[in-house]
């Protein structure tokens, strides 16, 4: 039976079903694996599997609590809904260059592929205990709609997300807030995304608060979001000629670390993957972060990536706990030391394959242009930041995370052309129904006392 154990020591281990529903661990750290699986000797077993079978083969090593038959079946049901018949088609733009598209979800963003899983997996969660759930995430754009879209329609569900206020794009604040959805709870905080997830943290470390509202996580704290997105990159890997895998190096946007993470796990469970490139926009913590060996918290800036206007990434936590040697005594310490004064300074930090790139707002639209003109490619503006720099002389695989057309304008502007997408045309003329909030536990807290189920 596989067991999962907090980043910080300090809680029981739990099963799979356990640590998904328990979201963020009791202690305040992040559930992983005890013991990551060596995948090297069996990659084979994967090779020439469809989407949903690669993601339920994966899936089974982790959640072993779960019945094979039912997780198929709830593997099966959470990619349905993508209009892709590849699921996540992996494209070549130029010899050494391929684009993996993650955008072909019914939010249109690369959040659809394991927040429709967590839907389903709620689901069956409620059905076996025979409970209602209470949803709470923070968005900086992307993962509301997700999360929402994941859950919605399904019974004895409720669903907070908290976003900062004016600060996501116009088009993701209707995904949001215009599903008529009755349960569904749209709430625009004052302040930025890391004053939501900070919120969000400490209202998670409210236990009697947590378990009194059977209060379940959608961000990327949640251990199944991370094991989802691991799959994407098993697909695009194996999609590549066999010469080529080990040689590739994964160019991701970053904002919150948790779609890196996901990949650089893969990498420890033995898959010859080369390196990781992190991506980031003008919020460059993660950047200065790998090129200095500094963590220092900056000011957030609002950029033409606004998902990924993030400064505290969650998912580094994850990443420090491998690379202090699993040490959590260590961990803790260095996660107060940041806590308290916004900088931790790591001496002869190891990147490991990792590297960085940095992209302002002032170079977004150029690149999206020279993308353009350069391999007939549409990149959104968080796509645009992987784009950067490309070494020909490696295999680059770029994560195309979110649809251009949900950020109309800055491609306008770009490339003198607006894209379009059907479901997002069909939000502009429903009203919007959000509810302001300050960024407080307090506040946050009172709301779902208030409107729970
Ligand atoms: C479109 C898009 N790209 C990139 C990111 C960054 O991903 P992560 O937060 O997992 O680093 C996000 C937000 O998560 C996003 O919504
Ligand atoms: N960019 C994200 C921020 C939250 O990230 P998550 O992966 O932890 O859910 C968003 O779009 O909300």
């Amino acid at each position: 039976m596989m067991r999962f154990l907090s980043t910080r020591g300090q809680t029981q281990p739990l099963r799979f079903s356990e640590a998904v529903a328990t979201g963020l661990a009791p202690d305040g750290g992040l559930y992983l694996p005890e013991t990551l699986p060596d995948l090297s000797g069996e990659l084979n077993r994967f090779e020439g599997l469809g989407y949903a079978d690669l993601c339920f083969e994966f899936l089974r090593i982790f959640a072993t609590d779960i019945e094979p038959g039912t997780l198929r079946a709830i593997v099966q049901k959470s990619y349905t809904k993508f209009s892709h018949p590849e699921i996540a088609p992996l494209k070549q733009l130029a010899p050494n260059l391929h684009v993996l598209e993650l955008f072909h979800g019914p939010t249109l963003a690369f959040k659809d592929f394991a927040l429709q899983l967590l839907g389903n997996l709620y689901e069956h969660q409620c059905a076996v205990r025979h409970e209602s759930i209470n949803v709470l995430g923070a968005t900086s754009g992307d993962t509301g709609a997700a999360a929402i879209h994941g859950l919605l329609g399904k019974p004895g569900t409720a669903i907070f997300i908290l976003y900062p206020n004016g600060r996501v794009s116009p088009l993701q604040e209707r995904q949001m807030a215009c599903t008529g959805a009755s349960n569904v709870f749209a709430l625009a905080v004052d302040g930025t995304f890391d004053d939501a997830q900070s919120a969000l943290k400490e209202i998670f470390g409210d236990q009697r608060f947590r378990t009194g509202h059977r209060l379940s996580a959608v961000n990327s704290i949640n251990l199944a979001r991370v094991l989802a997105q691991c799959v994407y990159y098993l697909h695009a890997w194996l999609k590549l000629p066999a010469g080529d895998r080990g040689n590739v190096e994964f160019v991701v946007p970053t904002g919150n670390f948790g779609n890196v993470l996901a990949g650089w796990l893969l990498q420890q469970m033995g898959v010859p993957i080369r390196g990781f490139k992190v991506a980031t926009n003008q919020n460059d913590i993660l950047y200065r972060l790998f090129t200095t060996g500094e963590y220092r918290l900056g000011d957030v800036h609002p950029s033409l990536a606004p998902s990924m206007d993030i400064q505290v990434a969650s998912n580094f936590e994850r990443f420090l706990y491998f690379s202090l040697g699993r040490d959590a005594t260590r961990l803790r310490e260095v996660m107060q030391t940041f806590k308290t004064t916004g900088v931790y300074r790591f001496e002869n930090f190891d990147r490991g394959t990792f590297s960085a790139s940095r992209c302002t707002d002032a170079e977004i639209p150029g690149i999206i242009a020279r993308v353009h003109r350069d391999y007939g490619y549409v990149a959104d503006p968080h796509t645009a930041c992987a784009f950067k720099e490309h070494n020909p002389d490696r295999v680059s695989i770029v994560l195309s995370t979110a649809s251009p057309a949900k950020f109309p304008e800055t491609i306008r502007k770009a490339i003198k052309v607006e894209p379009t997408h059907p479901t997002l045309e069909a939000l502009k003329s429903v009203p919007i129904v959000k509810h302001e909030l300050p960024a407080t536990p307090a506040a946050i807290r009172a709301f779902i006392d208030a409107h729970a189920v």
